[in-house]
């Protein structure tokens, strides 16, 4: 089992819990302090998950989202780093990709308790059946989905992805679409991250999730409404 470098006598280090982190003295992250100047808050009953190929946009999408709705905002892969003192492509070469896996399970796990926030998984977590369990239950998710030839340009401009080393990018982000995209779309929200300026993307994602929790607000309002209109 991988054990985290600062944390040397902590077994399972990814458990540990990260509500405050990147908070300043207001408690609040930085995130949530943007996000308010922006008068376009919008209140989370459950944490926002993104998930999707390599990339796709998860990260820089889902930090500008969280910005944007005035929420915190974690990375699953950041947060793996910081805890093994590692990065991704090390975890891979020194303990292998289900080692991995497990890691990322629990790590996702952590980052989901607490004030929802919006949270980008690395592009294989949602691939995990009991990760997938876990994010499906206590999540609202958003797949991210662009063309290959799109991911295949903004992956070439960091070489930090173990599973693109392996062979042509262009053919494993093929075959990885093929296997992994019937179970994206899974999710409950698809938006498409078309290449443009990024706010474009995140003013789309932002006017679905509004649609979407009116259409289930208005179904299932919540137990303060329900008296008051029974009233
Ligand atoms: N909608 C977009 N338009 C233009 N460029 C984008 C868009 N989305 C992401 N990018 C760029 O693509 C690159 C990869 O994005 P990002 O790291 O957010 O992907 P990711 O989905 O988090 O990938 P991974 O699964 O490997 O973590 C970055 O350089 C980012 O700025
Ligand atoms: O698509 C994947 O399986 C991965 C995506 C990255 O975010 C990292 O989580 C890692 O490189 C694996
Ligand atoms: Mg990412």
């Amino acid at each position: 089992m991988i054990r985290s470098r600062r944390h040397k006598n902590r077994r399972n280090f990814g458990s540990r819990r990260p509500d405050r982190q990147g908070a300043g003295r207001s408690g609040r992250s930085t995130s949530q302090r943007q996000g308010s100047r922006n008068q376009s808050t919008v209140k989370l009953d459950k944490p926002i998950v993104l998930i999707g190929l390599m990339g796709v946009g998860k990260t820089t999408i889902g930090r500008r989202l969280s910005r944007s709705i005035g929420v915190g905002f974690v990375d699953s892969d950041h947060e793996i780093e910081k805890a093994a003192q590692m990065s991704v492509a090390e975890i891979f070469d020194s303990y292998g990709e289900d080692e991995f896996r497990a890691v990322e399970r629990r790590v996702i796990n952590r980052l989901m308790q607490g004030k929802p926030k919006v949270i980008a998984t690395g592009g294989g977590a949602f691939m995990n059946e009991e990760t997938r369990a876990l994010i499906k239950k206590e999540a609202t998710t958003i797949w991210l989905n662009a063309d290959i030839d799109v991911l295949v340009e903004r992956t070439s401009r960091r070489d930090t992805r173990p599973l693109l080393k392996k062979g042509n990018p262009e053919d494993i982000l093929r075959n990885l679409a093929a296997e992994r995209n019937p179970i994206y779309a899974e999710s409950t929200l698809q938006v498409r991250s078309s290449d443009g300026p990024h706010e474009i993307v995140v003013a789309n994602m932002v006017k679905i999730l509004r649609a979407y929790y009116k259409k289930i607000r208005k179904s299932h309002p919540p137990e303060g409404e329900k008296k008051a209109k029974e009233s």
